[in-house]
C-alpha cells in the first residue's frame, strides 16, 4: 500500500480500522437518568490513581446523560457479546439497549455487565475536548472481573473472538 501524505478522514477511518480494539459497553446512571454506549476509544492512562480514558463524541445522544451523572462504567465485552455491541452501538432506545443483557450494581450506581471479561467502575475526574470527541478521565473505584469469560476484538471492522489456549 503506497503512503498517504496528505491524511483525510476517510484514511484515517480505514487505517484505524487496522488497529485491533477491545470493545466495551460503557454505561451510566443518576439524576441525568440511563445511559450506555459501545466505545472502542478506551485506554489505561495510570495505576495511581488508577485511571483509564473514554472517547465520548459530544454529537452522541447519550452525551448530555453523561455529562450530567459524571460516573460510568467500563464493561469490557467477552466472546460471544458482540451482539450487545451492536445494540449499544447507536441508534436502539435505550430501554431496548438495557433490556439484551443482565446488569448489577457496586459503588456509583453504573450498570455493571454480567458475562464482562472486566468491569471498571468509575467517577469521571477530568475531561477535555478534543475534536468531535471529550475524552473522559475515569477513576476506578471498584473494579469486578471474571476469571472465566474469554475476550472479543474489533478489527477490520468485524468481531474477533479472543480464545485462550
Ligand atoms: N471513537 C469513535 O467515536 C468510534 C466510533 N465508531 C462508530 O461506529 C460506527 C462503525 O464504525 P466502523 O465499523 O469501525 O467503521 P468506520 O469506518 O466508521 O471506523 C473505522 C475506525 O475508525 C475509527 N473511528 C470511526 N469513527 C471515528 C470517530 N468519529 N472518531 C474517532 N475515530 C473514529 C475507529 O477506530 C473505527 O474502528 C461508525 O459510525 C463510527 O463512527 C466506531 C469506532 C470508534
Ligand atoms: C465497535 C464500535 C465502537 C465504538 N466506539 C466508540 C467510541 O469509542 N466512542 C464513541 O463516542 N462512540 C463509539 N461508537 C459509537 C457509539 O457507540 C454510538 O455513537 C453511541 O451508541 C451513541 O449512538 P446514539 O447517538 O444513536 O445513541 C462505537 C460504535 C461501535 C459499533
Amino acid at each position: 500500500m503506497a503512503p498517504i501524505m496528505n491524511v483525510q478522514r476517510s484514511d484515517y477511518r480505514d487505517a484505524m480500522a487496522r488497529l485491533g480494539a477491545a470493545v466495551s459497553v460503557v454505561t451510566t446512571d443518576g439524576p441525568g437518568g440511563q445511559a450506555g454506549f459501545t466505545a472502542s476509544a478506551v485506554c489505561s492512562v495510570t495505576d495511581d490513581p488508577p485511571t483509564l480514558l473514554v472517547c465520548l463524541n459530544r454529537s452522541a445522544s447519550v452525551y448530555p446523560v453523561f455529562e450530567a451523572n459524571g460516573v460510568l462504567c467500563v464493561n469490557v465485552l467477552a466472546a460471544g457479546q458482540q451482539t450487545l455491541s451492536n445494540l449499544f452501538g447507536g441508534k436502539t432506545p435505550m430501554p431496548e439497549r438495557f433490556a439484551g443483557a443482565r446488569w448489577s450494581l457496586l459503588v456509583t450506581g453504573a450498570p455493571v455487565l454480567e458475562g464482562a471479561t472486566v468491569s471498571f467502575d468509575c467517577r469521571v475526574s477530568r475531561r477535555t475536548e478534543v475534536g468531535s470527541h471529550d475524552v473522559l478521565f475515569c477513576e476506578a473505584v471498584a473494579i469486578r472481573g471474571s476469571d472465566k469469560a474469554q475476550g472479543l476484538v474489533y478489527f477490520d471492522r468485524r468481531y474477533h473472538d479472543l480464545l485462550a489456549a
